[in-house]
């Protein structure tokens, strides 16, 4: 009698798809404004190259989560947090790490467009300038850069040297994101960058995050469901300073593990 051979499995082709790295290892994080506590052990990697979404109703931390990223959050001097985040292994909330260091490194953009009330070419230059770099030759080379990387230049190449305010909303935020990308960073947050656009310079400034996301992280908070599911790689939908859960983005929009997620998504609250 023969006896069939058992298949043999390919570990390779068994194999997942390679995680990527983590730019932030976010471990048991919790964070409290005096005696509030408004983030609970929070515990998620945030993933090199890729667009994480932070979604939940008003109120649920999302922008406390972020701000505590740069520990922007540390400005308000109530502040105090428990847990770690490690950035490229390290803990930022180690003492002696160099939050300077940090903010160069982990650039942010606001929900409303923040101009200096400078030219153009002055809101780009801003950040090298403090950081050094005073050659005009070589500040010509980062503002171009750095504007057709926000995709921007086209709008503004022959006017670099008039008032940022004279700007449209989506062209302002473009420059914000341009000023942020001045200083090369890593990783870019972004606090509901697009709620204060209009639908077409929305469209604008999701087109430009996707294709950032080749060169940097990118950590988005935004109300926009749809935006979430349109732009993001992952979601994390947080609720009342829990996060309640963290995974792809289809997998969460199309089934989540979580009945709160689904209530969430389904528009039963929030
Ligand atoms: N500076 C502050 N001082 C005291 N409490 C604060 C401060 N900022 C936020 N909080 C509280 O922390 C909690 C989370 O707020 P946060 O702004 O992070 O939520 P959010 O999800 O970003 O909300 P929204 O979508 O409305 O912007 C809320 O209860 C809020 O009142």
């Amino acid at each position: 009698m023969t006896t069939l051979a058992k298949p043999v499995v390919n570990k390779q082709v068994e194999k997942k798809p390679m995680e990527k790295n983590s730019v932030f290892e976010v471990t048991n994080l919790n964070l409290w404004y005096g005696a509030d506590q408004a983030l609970y052990d929070i515990t998620m990697n945030i993933a090199e190259n890729e667009i994480t979404a932070i979604i939940g109703p008003s109120g649920c931390g999302k922008s406390t989560f972020i701000k505590t990223l740069n520990r922007m959050v540390e400005m308000v001097p109530i502040v105090k947090t428990s847990g770690s985040i490690k950035y490229n292994e390290e803990n930022i909330f180690d003492s002696g790490y160099s939050v300077e260091d940090l903010r160069t490194k982990v650039g942010m953009v606001f929900q409303k467009p923040n101009p200096f009330p400078k030219s153009i070419y002055d809101n780009v230059a801003y950040g090298p300038r403090i950081h050094g770099i005073k050659k005009k030759k070589d500040l010509d080379i980062i503002v171009e850069k750095s504007l057709k990387d926000a995709a921007l230049w086209e709008e503004v190449k022959d006017r670099l040297g008039e008032n940022a305010y004279g700007l449209s909303g989506g062209q302002q935020q473009r420059l914000c994101i341009a000023r942020c990308l001045a200083i090369e960073p890593d990783v870019i947050l972004m606090d509901e960058p697009t709620s204060a656009l209009d639908p077409i310079s929305t469209l604008k400034v999701e087109e430009l995050v996707q294709n950032l996301r080749e060169k940097y992280s990118i950590v988005i908070v935004t109300h926009n469901m749809q935006q979430a599911a349109r732009i993001s790689d992952k979601t994390a939908f947080f609720l009342n300073g829990e996060l309640v859960e963290f995974s792809d983005t289809n997998h969460l929009f199309s089934n989540p593990d979580d009945k709160r997620t689904e209530d969430y998504i389904t528009g039963r609250f929030g």
